[in-house]
């Protein structure tokens, strides 16, 4: 058995990506954000203030004939961009790219911060990080995939996210014709709950592979590649034009400049991000200076491979190998 659902970018600078997910019976289809980078499968729902769920699709578990309050239990999670959720839980049937979990832990917002209020396009995240990251008290529940995994062909899934088109999560199999390299496969440690490996050495530009690894986590729900302060020099190093700019929080540049892609080394291949994926977006419309997709991860504490690398290959999530496969797309 296998499952297989379309992804597309949320607006211009792709800065997240919106699978519908249908729950409960009958079907109520919310579009949600599929994060690696945590273990809730959280949503906008009938008992969130209506002043917060205004302008979102909600989910009413009392409409839904599978729905079962899971009595006693609550959440509460924030996310590396401080926004943050929290609420109470209930089971019920969700399926994704027609897979069928019948009874998923779906964990309804009594709260939700002014991000997420403001956030209209997604209706929640469902999460495929390690179950060990789920926040559910006073027992952890098993994220979606967790629960599918072993009626699965395959106990894998592969994320193929793309820049301004429409991408894919498939489930259960790999679909090699999505890729134009091999895969390279790399442990996984998801002892913390979301996919960390280490990258054995990178490039600007094309040239030869330094040894300098990296270690950091595959992260779909982040927008950016955030790498050391060191790294991120080099490759601006290359960019004319580029500079800090506070009010951004970022390194912007001259939207004209021809940016030097950016590679590295995983699992014996390697990954070429094009120039092209490192302009991310004019600082606001019209402007002719635009945000680099690279950014510095010293104030997070971990790097982040996130969808700016994401988006340059086909990324296998091996659970049951514990492994990372990416392969040059
Ligand atoms: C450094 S970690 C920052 C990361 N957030 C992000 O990357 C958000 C995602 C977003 C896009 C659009 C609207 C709202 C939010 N984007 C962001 O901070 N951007 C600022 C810079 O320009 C690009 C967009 C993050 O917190 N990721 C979460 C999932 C994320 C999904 C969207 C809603 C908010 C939560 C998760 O992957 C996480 O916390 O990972 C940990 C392990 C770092």
């Amino acid at each position: 058995q296998t499952g297989s659902a379309n992804t597309n970018p949320s607006d211009s600078a792709d800065d997240e990506y919106i699978t519908n997910v249908s729950i409960g019976t009958p079907a109520q289809v919310l579009p949600l954000d599929f994060d690696t980078g945590s273990s809730d499968l959280w949503v906008f729902s009938s008992e969130t203030p209506k002043s917060s769920a205004s302008g979102h699709v909600t989910y009413s578990p009392s409409k839904s004939s599978t729905a079962k309050k899971l009595s006693g239990a609550s959440w509460s999670i924030t996310y590396g961009d401080h926004s943050s959720s929290s609420g109470d839980v209930y089971t019920d049937k969700v399926t994704v790219g027609g897979f069928s979990v019948s009874s998923q832990a779906v964990e309804s917002a009594t709260k939700v911060s002014t991000q997420f209020v403001q956030d209209t396009v997604i209706s929640g995240l469902l999460g495929l990080g390690f179950d060990v990251g789920n926040t559910v008290k006073p027992r952890a529940q098993k994220t979606w995939f967790s629960n599918a995994a072993n009626s699965l062909a395959q106990p894998l899934f592969t994320a193929d996210l793309k820049h301004q088109q429409t991408g894919s999560y498939n489930f259960g199999f790999i679909d090699t014709t999505l890729a134009k390299g091999p895969i390279g496969y790399t442990p996984a440690d998801g002892s913390e709950g979301y996919w960390g490996f280490t990258a054995t050495g990178y490039s600007v530009g094309g040239a030869k592979l330094n040894r300098n690894s990296i270690t950091g986590i595959a992260d779909t729900g982040t927008t950016l590649l955030l790498l050391d302060d060191d790294v991120v020099n080099a490759y601006y190093n290359n960019v004319e034009s580029a500079q800090y700019d506070d009010s951004q929080q970022g390194v912007v540049f001259d939207c004209s400049e021809d940016l030097p892609s950016f590679s590295f080394g995983v699992g014996g291949t390697t990954i070429t991000i094009p120039g092209s994926l490192i302009n991310l977006t004019p600082v606001s419309d019209g402007s002719s200076t635009c945000f680099g997709g690279l950014q510095s991860s010293a104030d997070i504490g971990i790097n982040i491979f996130g969808d700016v690398a994401l988006k340059a290959a086909l990324v296998v999530f091996d659970l049951g190998n514990e492994r990372l496969g990416w392969a040059q797309k």
